[in-house]
């Protein structure tokens, strides 16, 4: 009986009525807290932890008021291990019915708790954001979870005994399925991105890892595949590699995406010797369309001709928008040299112009535009992709200013014509900066000789180059916007030398003429620049002459009527300078609060050889005087041609032959007759 007993693995305790120990049975000793010979006879609040203590007398009450059976669950730590035990606790009762004690049988189900546990982390890993799909390790499905049925469409019993191929997109071929099985197979896993068709038929795309599962004994006893569906994912990066790398109004490659086609372009040169060519397409009036017609109309437009441009080239050429009206071409991989690669690159430049011209309709309007074109051949692998990108804004400068060839080819001396050009600009900042700044005054004098005023002409003093003519830098001060600056300045010197000739008897009567540019008259602080110096200055408004051109009356000529106007009101006078080299109407001149009208030097010097010339001048002279204008003539280089002019009745005249632009000291002294 006792070896019966003692191979009971449970605990079997007995208490008596008092709740001591009366009777303890265990497999080994380890399984008690205390020797068992030690607790017999102990209460078992004196063997027991506090928390289970408690727990115990409840359950002890229970037994002996109801004598009924009663079971729970307990944890106890054991040495330093955590068990789990599971307790059923009986009354004993006697013949007499009488309460005896209880009989407490306790079993270690440490194990199936941990089981249970295990299974219960199992089924919540299984229910997560990744798909899963077990099948058996000749792959047929077993089971899915909710997951895979939302991405794939699929409920659990429409796939189980299936096989996975029924997912298949039809995108993969064969051969990637075996290399997956391969490494599956080798590695006990695989992973990697997959197309596979959803229930409805669409194809999506899946992270999927495969791992084979093996039993202790190492036979391969099932597979699971985790999914996630990385369609978003995908779109995502379509849109932001869109995004980066594509031109949203066109669709066309953007700036950085030619770059990197260049850089791939100039290696393929490198390797092959292969020539490329670059070329760069400016919409010639596409501001105006845009100013006149509206932005959207010139999205539709710039739509439009990268649609055009876009069927004309050839899959291998990369057409891209590098900036608002600015196009761009990559042909590339050529294997002719650099003379064919020029003519190839040269017709396909004409057709573009040809496809760029042809009417284009905008809502109601058919408008017809143009463009210029800047090519340069990548022959060389010397030059970066700014090199060509530079070679090529230059010819396409080139193209734009000259009004005979749309299409222009770089060259080497563009080059460094611009770069001068460039060297000047930043001179002439310096120039403004520095006040490297001169005016000379040129005589002008009436029919008797005598000195009446000035031309005030200015000089740049350049620190290495001397002296500066302004034919040469007054185009650039009005490219770079600073002519309004230096502008002020020479009227302000002007002024300022009126204002000191006024507190001269004899230099009191002179008139200075100063040139106006026609982007300074325009400009919107004019008048209160040209204020500023008159307050400063003080000078005797009624002196200063401006000399303004027929240019100025090309564009917004009503404004421009309205400022003269204005300064008219305050004394000020105005020569039309260069008079009959312009267009404009004498209809509209005859409107313009003008004084005097200038004589071209180009006819005045002509005007002994060409009958032309000195018809235009004789007309100019009659035209003055029924407008009763006064009349000069520029550029007087000797005395046939004063003679002539005073035959004619012109009574004013400037020229070498009355005196070279010189100081205002020179000028003094010339009028004083020092
Ligand atoms: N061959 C020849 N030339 C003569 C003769 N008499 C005068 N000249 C030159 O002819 C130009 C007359 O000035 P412009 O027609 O107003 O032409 C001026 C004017 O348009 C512009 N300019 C000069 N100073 C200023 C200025 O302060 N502001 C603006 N906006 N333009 C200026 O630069 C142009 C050239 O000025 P410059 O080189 O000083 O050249 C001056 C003068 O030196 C002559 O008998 N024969």
């Amino acid at each position: 009986m006792d070896a019966l007993v003692h191979s009971i693995q449970d605990l079997i305790f007995v208490f008596d009525v008092e709740g001591r120990f009366s009777y303890i049975h265990a497999a080994a000793p380890e399984q008690l807290l205390i020797d068992r010979h030690e607790a017999l006879g102990k209460h078992y609040a004196q063997v027991l932890p506090g928390p289970l203590v408690a727990a115990f007398t409840a359950v002890f009450e229970r037994v002996q008021q109801f004598h009924q059976v009663e079971r729970f669950e307990y944890p106890l730590t054991l040495g330093t291990q955590p068990h789990h035990f599971h307790a059923t606790v009986s009354p004993l009762i006697n013949s007499n019915g009488q309460f005896e004690g209880v009989l407490s049988v306790n079993r270690n189900i440490t194990e199936a708790k941990r089981a249970e546990v295990e299974l219960q982390i199992a089924a919540a890993a299984f229910q997560t954001h990744l798909g899963i799909l077990i099948t058996d390790a000749r792959g047929s499905i077993l089971k899915v979870n909710d997951t895979f049925t939302r991405i794939t469409g699929y409920s659990e019993a429409e796939v189980v005994g299936q096989k996975p191929r029924i997912f298949s997109s039809g995108r993969h071929n064969a051969a990637l399925y075996r290399r997956l099985w391969k490494h599956v197979i080798k590695t006990g896993n695989w992973e990697g991105e997959i197309w596979n068709q959803r229930k409805d038929g669409e194809l999506f795309p899946e992270w999927l890892t495969v791992s084979a599962v093996y039993s202790v004994e190492g036979t391969l006893t099932h597979y699971v595949a985790t999914m996630s569906d990385i369609s978003e994912r995908k779109a995502a990066e379509q849109e932001i590699h869109q995004l980066a790398f594509y031109d949203t109004l066109t669709g066309l490659a953007n700036r950085r995406l030619f770059m990197d086609r260049m850089g791939a372009a100039l290696k393929e040169l490198q390797r092959h010797q292969r020539c490329g060519a670059l070329l760069i397409i400016d919409i010639d009036n596409f501001k105006q369309v845009n100013d006149t017609l509206g932005h959207y109309a010139g999205d539709q437009l710039l739509q439009s001709v990268a649609r055009r441009m876009g069927k004309m080239l050839r899959d291998t050429d990369t057409l891209a928008r590098l900036g608002s009206d600015e196009f761009a071409v990559l042909i590339e991989g050529i294997d002719s040299g650099v003379a064919q690669t020029t003519q190839l690159a040269e017709r396909i430049a004409h057709k573009l112009l040809t496809t760029i011209s042809e009417p284009i309709q905008l809502a109601e309007e058919s408008i017809v535009v143009s463009g210029s074109i800047g090519i340069t051949v990548m022959a060389s692998n010397e030059y970066s992709e700014d090199d060509y990108l530079q070679q090529v804004d230059m010819a396409l400068f080139q193209a734009k200013n000259s009004s005979r060839h749309r299409v222009c080819f770089f060259d080497p001396s563009m080059q460094a014509t611009l770069l001068a050009h460039v060297k000047l600009e930043a001179d002439l900042r310096q120039a403004q900066v520095d006040q490297q700044w001169q005016l000379y005054y040129q005589p002008q004098v009436n029919h008797c000789g005598a000195i009446t005023g000035v031309e005030a002409l200015l000089r740049w003093q350049h620190p290495e180059r001397g002296m500066v003519s302004p034919g040469e830098f007054i185009p650039l001060l009005e490219n770079s916007g600073l002519i309004n600056d230096v502008g002020e300045w020479v009227l302000e010197e002007a002024c300022n030398q009126l204002a000191r000739w006024a507190q001269r008897p004899q230099l009191n009567e002179l008139t200075i003429s100063v040139n106006i540019s026609p982007l300074q008259f325009r400009d919107e602080g004019f008048l209160n620049r040209v204020e500023g110096v008159f307050t400063r200055t003080q000078a005797p408004l009624c002196r200063l002459k401006l000399e303004v051109t027929e240019s100025l009356f090309v564009e917004a000529r009503d404004e421009a009527r309205e400022k003269m106007l204005a300064l008219k009101a305050q004394g000020v006078r105005f020569s039309l300078d260069d008079f009959g080299t312009g267009y404009s109407s004498l209809a509209y001149l005859a409107h313009l609060p003008l004084d005097q009208l200038k004589i071209d030097q180009a006819f005045v010097q002509q005007v002994l050889e060409s009958k032309a010339n000195a018809a235009i001048v004789e007309s100019t002279i009659a035209l003055a005087e029924s407008l009763n204008l006064e009349v000069i003539a520029e550029g007087v280089e000797n005395e046939a041609q004063q003679a002539w002019l005073l035959a004619h009745d012109c009574n004013a005249f400037q020229g070498y032959l009355f005196g070279r632009p010189a100081t205002a000291n020179a000028i003094e002294q010339l009028v004083l007759g020092d």
